[in-house]
């Protein structure tokens, strides 16, 4: 019934304008899906490659559609996504393209759940999976790679810890968001947005801890529920190897310098997620800080597990971390985010299923998450191509997919 018949691949505008890969995977019985590649900008040095739109198109239709179309069935993910690593070859996606290679097998994954008529976080999890919701991370201000001119850390994310639904942990990170914005405005700070729709205000780091504090403080008393705050520090694109340490506004930071950083803004604020406190190559430092805040607070590696399962059990084996941030695109396939997914899960590191700066419409991860009954999801606060994945989690709240 899945048998895959055909696969139609096409180039379309990313949220920043950016061309990437659009998939439809049509079944034998009439199902149909279609994916999305998302895109970043302050990628890990080890994620899977992602080639320009038009040559990865190119390149799958030449190398994977013919292993795919009336080879394999959509309902079997793992076929799927193995007939896309053996038609690539490499071990990084560099020969069709991560951005083909996501969008087929998310196109596949609601192809597969189309035929059964289920919803797609219920082909991907089981029917014994799906009665968690994940918490919403929401990035509220926000600079680095993302914006010029503004924070150096990259995201503060607002996460609405005690929120009873995701309806309203989904609504109060638009409120935080809006409460950012009168800060700002009270304190005569101009501020266009950044790449996923956060503030991106000429601030320091320092005021911008404030502001979050103000802010979460504030729409936790309206909205009478428990709402912190934590971070993606990206800090691979911080780090600098000449200088040997992390480099701030004010001054570079020795990594000694910059754990201890870390550990006192979770004490100092409270931080529930810190993701990417400290370079990607740097495993040790990872586990001396998790170590030092582990119990208090999810210590997450993205760039330093770029969703790869070897990368984790490095970091598991160090002591790195605490947390996993899991991006279907990083590593190419779905069955390598569920592999990654389940490696942590067997270990005691909860994951945080991802979006990317560079967005579309799909709303895949969302379905992802309550699979794989994440803990957390991070997909922006507001902005329609992040507001996909949100109203798509209030939707499967509601039993409305
Ligand atoms: O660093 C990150 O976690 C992501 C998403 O917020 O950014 P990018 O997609 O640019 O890597
Ligand atoms: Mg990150």
């Amino acid at each position: 019934m899945t048998l895959i018949t055909d696969i139609r691949l096409r180039r379309v505008l990313d949220s920043r304008g950016n061309a990437t890969v659009e998939a439809d995977v049509l079944t034998e019985s009439g199902g149909f899906g279609r994916g999305k590649a998302p895109s970043g900008a302050s990628t890990g040095e080890y994620e899977a490659i992602e080639l320009p739109a038009q040559e990865a198109i190119a390149n799958a239709r030449d190398d994977a559609l013919p292993r795919l179309v009336g080879e394999v069935h959509a309902g079997n993910q793992r076929d799927v996504d193995a007939a896309l690593r053996a038609a690539d070859g490499s071990d990084d996606f560099s020969e069709i393209g991560a951005n083909s290679a996501v969008a087929i097998s998310m196109a596949a994954a609601k192809a597969g759940a189309d035929v059964l008529g289920a919803p797609l976080f219920q082909h991907l999890g089981g029917t014994f999976r799906g009665n968690e919701y994940p918490t919403p991370l929401g990035n509220i201000i926000g600079g680095g790679e993302h914006a010029a001119d503004a924070t150096n850390i990259q995201e503060f994310l607002a996460a609405p810890v005690g929120a009873p639904s995701v309806e309203d942990a989904v609504f109060a990170n638009a409120a935080v968001h809006q409460e950012v914005h009168d800060i700002l405005a009270e304190r005569d700070l101009p501020a266009g947005k950044g790449d996923e729709g956060a503030w991106a205000p000429s601030v320091s780091d320092d005021e911008a801890f404030e502001i979050m504090e103000e802010a979460v403080e504030t729409v936790a008393d309206d909205f009478g529920f428990a709402i912190t705050f934590g971070l993606d520090v990206a800090g691979a694109e911080l780090y600098d190897d000449e200088e040997d340490g992390y480099v701030y506004d004010d001054g570079v930071k020795s990594t000694e310098e910059q754990i201890e950083y870390i550990a006192e803004k979770v004490e100092e604020y409270d931080l529930v997620y810190v993701e990417d406190p400290l370079d990607e190559n740097d495993y040790e430092a990872f586990a001396d800080l998790t170590d030092r805040v582990g119990d208090q607070t999810l210590v997450c590696g993205d760039d330093l597990f770029v969703t790869n399962v070897e990368r984790l059990e490095a970091g598991i084996a160090a002591g790195a971390g605490n947390s996993i941030l899991i991006k279907p695109n990083q590593i190419g396939t779905l069955t390598d985010a569920v592999d990654a997914i389940e490696l942590a899960t067997r270990n005691g590191y909860e994951s945080v299923v991802s979006h990317r700066s560079g967005e579309t419409e799909d709303t895949t991860i969302a379905h992802l998450a309550v699979a794989t009954d994440a803990p957390f999801i991070k997909t922006g606060a507001v902005g329609g191509e992040r507001t996909a994945k949100l109203n798509e989690l209030i939707r499967i709240e509601d039993n409305a997919v």
